[in-house]
C-alpha cells in the first residue's frame, strides 16, 4: 500500500536507512557466473529513508509514504518490497520463537530508486535492525550479516552503515580508515538507471585494486587518494544516461567543491565539500538552478 501522509509519531520503533554512496568504485575482475568482482569505498551520508514500526496483532504490513514511494512499481511496493522480504528473512532465522509479531510497518522512502546509492538494500538492511530490535532476538552480528547477504550484494555493507571496504560482489567487507569531517551533496537527475545495463557497457581492461593508506590526516589527502581511484562504471552510466555528465560537471563547478564523481551505477553523483554547511550552501544552490531535480546536502554519519 503506498500512501501519502502517515502520522508515524506514535510508533515505537524508528530506524533510519542511510544512504550508500561510492567514494570509489574499481571493477577487478568477473566471477564465473558473470557477477563482477568490485573493490570500493562506501560511505554512508545523512541522507535516508527512515522505517517505523508498531507491533500489533495483525499479520505484519507495510505501507509507504514519501517523496518517492510512488517510484517503486507494483511489485517491490508489495511482497517484493525488500523490507518485507528482510522481515521474512529475520522470522525464517528465528525459526517457531514466539518473539516474532505483527503490526505495521512504515517506510518513508526519501531516496531515489534504482538511483546507485542503494535505498532498497539500506531499506533491507534498516529492517533486519529494526525488527532484530523490536522482537528481541538478538541475533549475532554474523548471522544478521549471513541474511543480509541473500537479500542483495549491498545489503551487508549497508547493515554496518559506517565507513567500509566492499569487495568480491559485497561480502567481502573490511573497516576503512575513518574520513575527516567533510561534506556532502548528492544530485540525481530523475532519470532512473539499470545496473545490469552499466554493467553490460562496460568496457576495457579491469582496474587493480586500490592501496589503501591506514588513515587520513586531512580531507585534503582523502582527496589527492580518490583522484588516484575511479568509477569504473561512470562512463557506461554516462551512455546509458548522458544527464550524469551534466550533473558532474554542475556539482564539479560549485564553490568549495573538491571532488565530483558518480555513486554506484549511477545516476546519483556526489560531490565532496569541507563542511556539511558548505555542502548544503551548494546544494540550495544546485536546487534553485534545477528545481526537478532531486538534490541533498549535509554530512557523513
Ligand atoms: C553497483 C553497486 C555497487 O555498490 O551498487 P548500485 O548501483 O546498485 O547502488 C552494487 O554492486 C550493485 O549490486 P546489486 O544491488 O546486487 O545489483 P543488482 O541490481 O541486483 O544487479 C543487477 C545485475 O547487475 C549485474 N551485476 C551486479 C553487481 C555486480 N557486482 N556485478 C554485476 O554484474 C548482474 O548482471 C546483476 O544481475
Ligand atoms: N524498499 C525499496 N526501495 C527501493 N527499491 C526497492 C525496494 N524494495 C524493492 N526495490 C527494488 O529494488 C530495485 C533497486 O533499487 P535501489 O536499491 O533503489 O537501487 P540502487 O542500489 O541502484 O540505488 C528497484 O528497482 C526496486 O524495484
Amino acid at each position: 500500500m503506498t500512501v501519502a501522509a502517515l502520522d508515524v509519531s506514535t510508533f515505537a520503533f524508528t530506524e533510519a536507512a542511510p544512504a550508500k554512496v561510492n567514494l570509489y568504485l574499481h571493477v577487478t575482475g568477473r566471477r564465473a557466473d558473470g557477477y563482477h568482482l568490485l573493490d570500493s569505498l562506501v560511505v554512508f551520508a545523512g541522507a535516508g529513508d527512515v522505517l517505523h514500526y508498531q507491533p500489533g496483532p495483525t499479520p505484519l504490513q507495510l505501507e509507504i509514504t514519501g517523496r518517492f514511494g510512488r517510484a517503486l512499481d507494483s511489485s517491490a511496493a508489495g511482497a517484493d518490497n525488500l523490507v518485507l522480504k528482510a522481515a521474512r528473512a529475520l522470522q525464517e532465522l528465528c525459526g517457531t520463537q514466539a518473539h516474532v509479531q505483527g503490526g505495521r510497518l512504515v517506510l518513508e522512502k526519501k531516496l531515489p530508486v534504482a538511483s546507485g546509492i542503494g535505498g532498497g538494500s539500506a531499506d533491507a538492511a534498516a529492517a533486519l535492525r529494526l525488527l532484530d530490535r523490536a522482537w528481541n532476538v538478538q541475533a549475532s552480528r554474523a548471522d544478521l550479516l549471513k541474511v543480509a547477504e541473500t537479500l542483495g550484494a549491498d545489503v551487508p555493507v549497508c547493515l554496518l552503515s559506517q565507513t567500509t571496504r566492499m569487495e568480491g560482489i559485497g561480502e567481502n567487507l573490511t573497516p576503512a580508515p575513518h574520513l575527516p569531517e567533510c561534506g556532502m551533496v548528492l544530485v540525481n537527475c530523475g532519470q532512473a538507471v539499470s545496473t545490469p545495463e552499466v554493467f553490460r557497457r562496460r568496457e576495457g581492461d579491469f582496474l587493480p585494486r586500490a592501496t589503501m593508506p591506514d588513515g587520513w590526516s586531512s580531507l585534503a589527502d582523502v582527496v589527492t587518494f580518490l583522484k588516484q581511484q575511479g568509477n569504473s562504471l561512470e562512463e557506461p552510466a554516462c551512455v546509458v544516461c548522458p544527464p550524469v555528465g551534466h550533473v558532474l560537471a554542475d556539482i564539479a563547478g560549485q564553490d568549495g567543491c573538491v571532488l565530483a564523481r558518480m555513486s554506484g551505477s549511477g545516476a546519483t553523483c556526489f560531490g565532496i565539500f569541507a563542511t556539511p554547511q558548505a555542502a548544503r550552501q551548494a546544494a540550495d544552490r544546485l536546487e534553485d538552478a534545477h528545481p526537478a531535480w532531486w538534490v541533498w546536502g549535509g554530512g557523513l554519519v
